[in-house]
């Protein structure tokens, strides 16, 4: 007894010392760090570089029902953070498509706690679940498979009819989206509307690969490294792609012509998030966007197409990185951002006619 009562003594002047928490706050710390220590197990590889894992639900939609999905009214409910890049593709080509009657969706808290998104009606744009009253959006993923083990990952697209998900995977959301529901298009010319045109598939496709690797992917990998070395990795690979894709820009309107495409759209929601996060947040401050006249120019372009700008919200994009990533920014200080205006004239559309 006597010996416990010393050695509790002891632990207490060490922490003193040490200027640490006490015991029970070393344990909330402890439960803390090993939740976040799975987290990031999980995705870090040994040299420290963040590795993405890939979605787990990818059923399909199809017009036909083929698939045992099939497009129609009244049963597709999506699942959505403003702040994500993206689930913010999946908005872009529901409205520029004409979806909003047949896919209504939920826009999650943008602060991301230990649990997951969760649900709330008292910040902007955020409402409770609809269809199950849930708290968190890892209750769905339970709801669909009770022994699932992967990511709670937004964007998610739930399916009414057979109570699951269909997928969580935003770049095949976005082509059902553009091919799969054309008979219920708002407009002709939404019907119309081809963002993955046959013709330019093999050119779509091969940007993305890149673009997604080092770009949309690149950011993350260069703010979540935890060694200088995968940082330095991901971040010098960065820039260089998006030096060639300024380069790419100088010589047509959009990525793979003057038509805008999918590939686009998958950029564009990386870009607009860039210089008011990722260059101080993530460290990804060799240049900004708006150092790039082409980048810069394109990235006012696309904001500007009509219907775009609307799924653009600067609040949930600012303070969701700032606030949940408390691991790179551990006093959640939202910083004051550049002045940007996306509404500033962009000219490319003479491009076009060139
Ligand atoms: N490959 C997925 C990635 C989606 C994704 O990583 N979403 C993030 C938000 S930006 C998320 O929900 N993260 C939650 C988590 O990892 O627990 C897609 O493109 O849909």
């Amino acid at each position: 007894m006597l010996i416990r009562v010393k050695l509790q003594r002891q632990v207490r002047q060490i922490c003193f010392l040490l200027n640490q928490p006490g015991v029970s706050q070393r344990r909330t710390l402890h439960l803390k760090m090993a939740a976040r220590a799975k987290f990031f197990d999980s995705t870090i590889s040994t040299k420290g570089e963040f590795m993405r894992k890939d979605s787990s639900f990818r059923n399909w939609i199809t017009a036909d029902g083929s698939s045992g999905f099939k497009a129609e009214g009244d049963r597709y409910h999506l699942y959505v953070s403003l702040a994500c890049p993206w689930a913010h593709r999946t908005l872009i080509v529901r409205k520029l498509k004409g979806l909003e009657d047949i896919i209504p969706y939920t826009v999650v808290d943008w602060l991301m706690g230990e649990k997951g998104w969760n649900f709330t009606d008292k910040k902007p744009k955020c409402s409770p679940d609809p269809l199950f009253n849930a708290r968190y959006v890892r209750e769905l993923y339970f709801k669909a498979n009770p022994d699932y083990e992967g990511r709670f990952t937004v964007p998610m697209l739930w399916d009414k009819k057979n109570s699951t998900i269909v997928t969580n995977e935003s770049s095949e959301i976005i082509q059902m989206f553009n091919s799969e529901f054309n008979d219920f298009c708002a407009t002709p010319e939404q019907k119309e509307l081809d963002l993955y045109p046959e013709h330019l598939k093999a050119q779509v496709d091969g940007v993305n690969e890149w673009i997604y690797n080092d770009i949309n992917n690149g950011v993350y990998k260069s703010g979540f490294a935890r060694s200088q070395e995968a940082y330095y990795k991901a971040v010098t690979q960065l820039f260089a792609s998006l030096d060639r894709v300024e380069e790419i820009l100088s010589k047509t309107r959009y990525l793979t012509g003057n038509q805008l495409t999918l590939a686009d759209i998958r950029l564009f929601t990386t870009l607009v998030r860039f210089d008011p996060v990722y260059v101080g947040h993530f460290k990804c401050n060799k240049k900004r966007i708006m150092d790039y006249p082409n980048l810069w120019g394109y990235t006012r372009d696309v904001y500007q197409t009509p219907g775009v700008a609307e799924t653009v919200d600067r609040e949930h994009i600012e303070k969701h990185y700032q606030q949940s990533h408390t691991s790179i920014n551990p006093f959640a200080i939202v910083a004051i951002g550049p002045e940007l205006d996306f509404n500033l004239p962009h000219n490319r559309d003479k491009m076009t006619k060139a």
